[in-house]
């Protein structure tokens, strides 16, 4: 586990998955890169965009990211959950850097619905099954609520990885392109 490279990958909108990420990066001591859209998403409009988007997967414009996913072992992917789906900058993200991908984990926030179908989502992006799932609610981050939950996700990662050998192993879907 000592030398295994993880890199924790997120997008948020309004800061609550940016919270998690950063919990997440410093439990597990690894690299952070958030996920930069080059227009605004603030205010009503920009929610009701979000809202069309996620439900249409429209895809974003995202900056480059700065960090080569395909260097690390493990990227452990955080999306808020949009209209019951995976966010828009994260499934430009994902479908971007497919090939690169090496095993992956995912978390998201949300208000209380569509944690699986985003998952869901992101399985089918990358074509690969993520060695863990973790959602945790808005109201449990604003709360500090989540450090148990958070505590427990970043045990099963660690004990993948050691099983693994600091290589975890997310497997391939069948019939995935
Ligand atoms: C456009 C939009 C759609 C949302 N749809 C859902 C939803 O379907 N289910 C849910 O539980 N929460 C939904 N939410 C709430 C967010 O998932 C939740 O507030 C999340 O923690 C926001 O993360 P962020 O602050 O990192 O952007 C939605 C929020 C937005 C902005």
């Amino acid at each position: 586990m000592a030398d295994a490279r993880i890199l924790v990958v997120y997008y948020s909108r309004t800061g609550t998955t940016r919270k998690v990420a950063k919990s997440l990066a410093a439990a597990l001591r690894c690299d952070s890169e958030e996920v930069v859209e080059t227009s605004s998403r603030s205010g009503m409009f920009g929610y009701l965009r979000s809202v069309i988007d996620a439900r249409r997967q429209v895809p974003s414009r995202i900056a480059a990211g700065a960090r080569d996913p395909s260097l690390y072992d493990l990227i452990v992917i955080g999306t808020p959950v949009w209209a019951w789906s995976l966010s828009s900058p994260v499934r430009t993200y994902l479908s971007a850097n497919k090939p690169r991908l090496p095993a992956v984990a995912f978390f998201c926030t949300l208000g209380g619905a569509g944690s699986d179908r985003a998952f869901g989502q992101m399985q089918e992006v990358v074509g690969k099954r993520p060695v863990g799932c973790l959602s945790i609610t808005a109201r449990d981050v604003a709360s500090e609520a989540y450090a148990p939950q958070l505590a427990t996700f970043v045990e099963s990662l660690q004990r993948t990885l050691a099983e693994d050998g600091g290589t975890a192993t997310s497997a391939a879907l069948v019939g995935s392109s």
